[in-house]
Order: structure tokens, then C-alpha cells, then sequence
């Protein structure tokens, strides 16, 4: 019997693999993570009854493959040996509010299949739709999905298989929060970027951090301060205002307005300041992402009280040199604010000179904000699709996350 041909991804793309039972949410996730779907409108959508596959592209070129729960991939009839092991991920999707056995059953059946074929691949499990349980039965369900999952591996004589393990509701940002995670597995410059982002914060006063993907609001890289939740949508919505606003004004020029097209195409930056005192600051990055900082209040306040002048150093900016200003001596928050506008364009720089490095550098392609819908992620290098380069990579901070090994 000939094969049945599973969508093919790109070789050179990272690709994630969604999979999961009948309802499991798969088709929820991906509509509201990439297509900005509300999440009540999900109610509406219809069982996917064949595999899908969307491609996004902005820092990296990333497929999101949705195999339907009702289809038994293990029949000789479906190329899965190809298909597994070309995938940078496998995302499991299991619906907590629902009789999840049978779920982890497959589960396990699904993750010897996938590793043995490409020992690699990273194993991301969603414990979804977590909106309908307590505090404590989600602590419970999390415990008891890990423990089974865990004994099943041991089972069928798969130890040392590393599974994380995520809280997710599209109710919430706990979705965004581990897609985010599991995108940055795939990003092979992600030690550089989170190494620049560090040095960003030592020497700006800056609290927080992100390079948030703007279309999805999944952030690619963070500085290595664990990650609130409630900073991060802070950050995430500030993307949405200033995109509106933005859209809402247009600039004049010698009296006449501009055409919208001129206007789009300038760098999108704002800074706004809280009533506690704490500013926002976004600034437009390259390939469709936004460096979204916060700088805390206490923070501007004692560069504030500080009176001495500005210092330059030089400082080892990631693996390019640049300099950096130190914020620390500065005599009031606007000085304080050039400093970090000034440190940004250098991290934009260095951004820039990284990814003309890479080998997926298109130097026709627009390097600023992603225009369509579908104008997404990050980077992946040639093997990247399958490569799980950073499989162990640094999870601190998550509150949702877990993971054995
Ligand atoms: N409460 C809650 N419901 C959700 C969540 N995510 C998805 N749903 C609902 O779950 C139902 C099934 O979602 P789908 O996205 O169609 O599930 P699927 O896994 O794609 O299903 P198949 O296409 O049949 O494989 C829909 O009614 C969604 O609204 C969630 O986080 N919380």
C-alpha cells in the first residue's frame, strides 16, 4: 500500500507538531496563539478532520502542524517515520477538564514512536483547559499526569526522556507563556539574544525585558530575571495599544497629512508612564519583533536623585563589541530614557549585524514590523526543524512549567 503523505515541512523551518485527542483544544490553540481568534470564538470550530499545516515567518521560519485526534497515525498507511523525524517539537495537548487515561496512553505510545525516531525532539505536554479547575485540583492534575506519564515511560524502557509539562488555558496568557518557552527551543541564537538582553538590563535601570513576536505576542527571548506573568501582560498588552495608537495617528508634513503607507513604515516606538510611577518603553525591533522593557519607578527615581554625569563604558555586548551606556549616574528620567533609547538602537544593531550573519539573512526582506497576519516567529537554522539543540535549556521562573527527566 502506497503512503499517505503527512503535510511536509519545510526542511529549513522549526516545526511544532501539535497533537492530542478529539477536542483536546489543538485547533483553539493554534487560532488564538497565531491568528489573534478571541477565545470564546473557539466554541464555534469545527473538528479538523485531516492534518493542517500553516507556515509563520518573521525572526524564524516556523510551521505548526495539527494532526487530528481521530486519525491513527501508526497505521502503515501514514508516513510517520518522515514526518516525526523532521519536527523540532511535539506539542501533546490533553484536555484536564475531560477523562484524561486514555490520553496519556497515547501520550506514551506517541513518545516512544517520536524518540526513537528522533531522540532530539523536544516533548512539550499541555495540560489544557485549566480554566475550569481549582488552584488545587490543578496542582493535583499536573502531579498525576507526570506521575503516570513518568511510570509509562518507565514501562515501555524509556528513561531519560525529557517531558515538560505546561498549565495552559486560551482564557489566560498561560498559553502564550508556554508557547513562548517552546518556540525558544528552536531558536538557535537564543543564548546570545538572552546573553544581550542581560547586559541590556545591567545597564539601562530597565526591571524587565522581553522581544516579544508582535503578531503573536509569543516573546522569542527574555533577560534571565524570572518571568511574572502579570509583567508579562503588561508588556503584551502595551504592544496592543501602541499598534493602536499608532494606527490612529498620522504624522503632518507641511500641513497635509501623510499617506498611511509613509507612516508605517517608520520605527514604531512608545514610552508610557504607570500612575505607580514605573514606564513602559517598546521600541521596534527587526523581523516582525518589539523589545518591550520595565523600568520600575524606584529605579528612575534614584537615577533621578543621582546628579553626576552620564558615563560611557565599554562593555562586551553579547558576542559583538559596542558600547553601552551606564545608566547608574544620571540627573533626571529623561536622561535616564536617552540612555535606554541609546542602549536599544545598539541591541537593534547587534540584532541586526547577528541575523545578516545567519544563513537565512534574505537582504531583500523588509526588516521591519510583519504586515500580514500570518507574518510570525523567529529563527531556525538549516537543520533547525530537528535539531532540539537546546533541549535542556533554562526553564526558571515558569510558574506552569514542570518537567522530568
Ligand atoms: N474551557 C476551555 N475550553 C477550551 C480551551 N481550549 C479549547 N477549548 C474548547 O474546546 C473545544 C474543542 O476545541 P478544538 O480546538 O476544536 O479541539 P481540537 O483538539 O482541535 O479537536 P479536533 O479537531 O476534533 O481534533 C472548543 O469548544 C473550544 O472552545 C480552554 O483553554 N479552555
Amino acid at each position: 500500500m502506497e503512503a499517505t503523505l503527512l503535510p511536509n515541512p519545510k526542511d529549513t523551518n522549526a516545526t511544532i507538531l501539535l497533537m492530542g485527542l478529539r477536542r483536546g483544544g489543538k485547533s483553539s490553540i493554534c487560532k488564538v496563539v497565531f491568528h489573534n481568534m478571541q477565545p470564546l470564538d473557539t466554541l464555534y470550530l469545527e473538528s479538523t478532520s485531516k492534518p493542517t499545516t500553516e507556515q509563520f515567518s518573521s525572526l524564524i521560519d516556523l510551521s505548526v502542524m495539527e494532526l487530528p485526534g481521530q486519525l491513527n497515525y501508526f497505521e502503515p498507511n501514514y508516513d510517520s517515520e518522515r514526518l516525526f523525524s523532521s519536527i523540532g517539537a511535539l506539542v501533546y495537548v490533553i484536555d484536564s477538564q475531560d477523562e484524561y487515561l486514555n490520553a496519556l496512553t497515547n501520550l506514551s505510545m506517541i513518545i516512544e514512536f517520536a524518540y526513537k525516531v528522533n531522540p532530539k525532539i523536544n516533548i512539550e505536554v499541555l495540560i489544557h483547559k485549566i480554566d475550569g479547575l481549582s488552584e488545587d485540583y490543578r496542582i493535583d492534575a499536573q502531579r498525576d499526569i507526570m506521575q503516570r506519564t513518568g511510570d509509562e515511560l518507565l514501562d515501555l524502557g524509556l528513561e531519560g526522556v525529557q517531558v515538560s509539562f505546561y498549565l495552559t488555558s486560551i482564557f489566560d496568557h498561560s498559553i502564550y507563556e508556554a508557547f513562548s518557552r517552546i518556540v525558544q527551543k528552536l531558536i538557535p541564537e537564543l543564548p546570545s539574544l538572552e546573553n544581550m538582553l542581560d547586559n541590556l538590563v545591567q545597564h539601562s535601570s530597565i526591571d524587565k525585558v522581553f522581544l516579544f513576536d508582535v503578531n503573536s505576542k509569543i516573546y522569542v527571548a527574555t533577560d534571565s530575571s524570572p518571568v511574572d506573568i502579570q509583567t508579562y501582560e503588561v508588556c503584551a498588552e502595551f504592544i496592543d495599544i501602541t499598534i493602536d495608537l499608532d494606527d490612529l495617528y498620522v504624522e503632518n508634513e507641511s500641513g497635509t497629512r501623510k499617506q498611511n503607507s509613509t507612516s508605517q513604515q517608520k520605527e514604531l516606538k512608545s514610552v508610557s508612564h504607570l500612575s505607580n510611577g514605573s514606564i513602559l518603553y517598546l521600541k521596534q525591533m527587526i523581523r516582525g519583533l518589539a523589545l518591550v522593557a520595565l523600568i520600575r519607578n524606584d529605579e528612575v527615581r534614584n537615577s533621578a536623585n543621582n546628579t553626576t554625569n552620564t558615563n560611557k563604558i565599554n562593555s562586551d555586548f553579547s558576542d559583538d563589541n559596542v558600547d553601552v551606556l551606564e545608566s547608574s549616574r544620571t540627573n533626571n528620567q529623561d536622561s535616564s530614557l536617552a540612555i535606554i533609547d541609546y542602549n536599544v538602537n545598539l541591541f537593534k544593531q547587534a540584532m541586526m549585524r547577528m541575523w545578516e550573519n545567519s544563513r537565512f539573512i534574505n537582504p531583500n526582506e523588509p526588516l521591519e514590523r510583519g504586515s500580514s497576519a500570518e507574518s510570525h516567529l523567529y529563527v531556525s537554522d538549516s537543520n533547525g526543524a530537528g535539531s532540539g539543540l537546546y533541549k535542556g535549556i533554562n526553564n526558571n521562573g515558569s510558574t506552569t512549567q514542570d518537567h522530568f527527566n
